[in-house]
């Protein structure tokens, strides 16, 4: 948690009691049912949290905004998302039921107003949005196929609307049909050695009528 409040000293008292409920209800819920890896439990709050809010480091999101968190898993980007920008409206989404239990549970325990959950294919869900964020779920061209007609047309901040995806390693191939993906190194704004190769890739999508 001294993690947290050391890159993110502007927490209010609601946000820091939320961040560290998720210590136990990650642990309470991983042993229900599967969401995070054995070898990466005890490291939540670097591996999981804070990487979520390195999308933070590169976006503000603006009061209103509406985000999609495609394959949220057990909740990673979208629910410490959710607890830093508490006026922003977040959508998370996967394909299996399980996960959106979780996801669920600890949305309810911590009260977050703004989190929707739901079990879903990415390729099914109807509505548009500011932001489509995602970590660990498919390669760029597939994910670009699967939510390429859900960006909203009006821009409102300085990132043009479409994708924030979280990667990590040499991405010089994978994204070699996107000329205009934008790649922020996580190493700028986070010490631990976790973020030497992690990213966050900033992909423009026009609106498709
Ligand atoms: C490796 S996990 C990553 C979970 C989370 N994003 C994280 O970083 O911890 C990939 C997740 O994507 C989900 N997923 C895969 N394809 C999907 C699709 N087409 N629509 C929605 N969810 C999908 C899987 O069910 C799984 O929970």
């Amino acid at each position: 948690m001294d993690e947290i409040l050391k890159y993110f000293p502007d927490l209010t008292d609601l946000q820091i009691e939320q961040f560290q409920k998720l210590d136990f209800l990650y642990h309470d819920w991983n042993e229900k049912i599967n969401v995070i890896s054995r070898k990466d439990i005890d490291s939540l709050y670097t591996k999981h949290i804070l990487h979520s809010l390195g999308i933070a480091k590169i976006m503000k999101f603006e009061p209103g905004t509406t985000v999609l968190d495609v394959g949220t898993g057990g909740g990673f980007p979208g629910i410490p998302l959710a607890i830093l920008f508490p006026e922003t409206r977040f959508y998370l989404i996967d394909v299996i039921a399980k996960k959106i239990k979780v996801v669920q549970g600890v949305a309810d325990a911590l009260e977050l107003k703004n989190v929707k959950a739901e079990q879903k294919r990415a390729e099914l869900v109807k509505g548009d949005f500011d932001f489509i964020v995602s970590r660990a779920v498919t390669n760029m061209p597939d994910f670009v196929s699967w939510i390429k007609d859900k960006i909203k047309k009006q821009h409102k901040h300085k990132l043009k609307n479409g994708i924030l995806y979280l990667k990590g390693g040499d991405l010089a191939e994978e994204l070699k049909d996107f000329p205009n993906a934008t790649l922020y190194n996580l190493a700028d704004h986070f010490e631990d050695e976790f973020f030497e190769t992690k990213k966050v890739v900033h992909l423009p999508l026009k609106f498709k009528p």
